[in-house]
């Protein structure tokens, strides 16, 4: 059975005192006998040695990761850095990378490959625009990215997040079945049962029990709902729902 993951991308929001005081209200919320629940928390590059400290058996993940181990990369941070805080999974190739810092599937691709070589763990973002989906190109689109950005990647060592643009920060969900259906589609397309797929765009306490009822849903990619210790505290808590049959 896949390992549910429950991830939250905090962008660039939480000095490292607003993380702490997080920490502080969201641990004590989270039900225990989460088993098989993996909590990611992924904070801005200042606060994750704060989340190490603190986050106890969560996860800590980071927003980036460059492709090279050193070198005149302003701004940049190396996968080793990151490990150095005691990071363990990091987010790739985002819609908001990909449209205001001019990522491409070739960038990636490299980000995916050297974050591998250093034994951290991947979340590959992956998406279509509302015109692409207006215009019937969600799955060539969504394919082409996987063909591109997943070259020489280990998918034993990868998760997926199917992120629908249109849904990111907008309060318009994706509905639960055709959240579920790209997800499908997505497993299908890499050919490799094992790999967790997430869903993420506007996830919140109001939709997390119905989106994890989903077959080939296996967990979410939060931002604004991740921000708040009780929203996040609830969606970490969803409700399984027992699969019909
Ligand atoms: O990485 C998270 C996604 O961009 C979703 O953000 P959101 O939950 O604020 O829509």
């Amino acid at each position: 059975m896949r390992r549910k993951v429950l991830a939250g991308n905090w962008k660039m929001y939480k000095t490292r005192g607003e993380a702490h005081a997080f920490l502080e209200a969201f641990v004590p919320l989270i039900s225990p006998g989460a088993e098989n629940r993996e909590v990611i928390l992924c904070g801005p590059f200042t606060c994750l040695d704060v989340l190490n400290a603190q986050a106890g058996p969560y996860a800590v993940g980071a927003q980036n990761v460059h492709w090279a181990d050193h070198g005149a990369y302003t701004g940049e941070i190396a996968p080793q850095m990151l490990v150095e805080l005691g990071v363990r999974y990091v987010i790739v190739g985002h819609s908001e990378r990909r449209e205001y810092f001019n990522e491409t599937d070739s960038t990636v691709n490299r980000r995916l490959n050297n974050a591998q070589d250093h034994d951290l763990l991947p979340i590959l973002c992956v998406g279509e625009t509302e015109s692409v989906r207006k215009d019937g190109m969600t799955e060539a689109h969504i394919r082409s990215q996987l063909d591109r950005d997943l070259e020489l990647v280990d998918l034993r060592r990868l998760i997926i997040a199917y992120e629908p643009i249109w849904a990111i920060g907008t309060g318009k969900t994706c509905e639960a079945n055709e959240a579920n259906r790209v997800c499908a589609m997505i497993r299908k397309h890499v050919n490799f049962e094992g790999v967790p797929i997430l869903y993420g765009g506007s996830v919140k306490p109001e939709n997390i029990d119905e989106l994890m009822a989903q077959s080939d849903i296996d967990g979410v990619l939060v931002g604004g709902a991740s921000l708040e210790a009780k929203s996040f505290a609830r969606i970490v808590n969803f409700e399984s729902v027992p699969p019909t049959s």
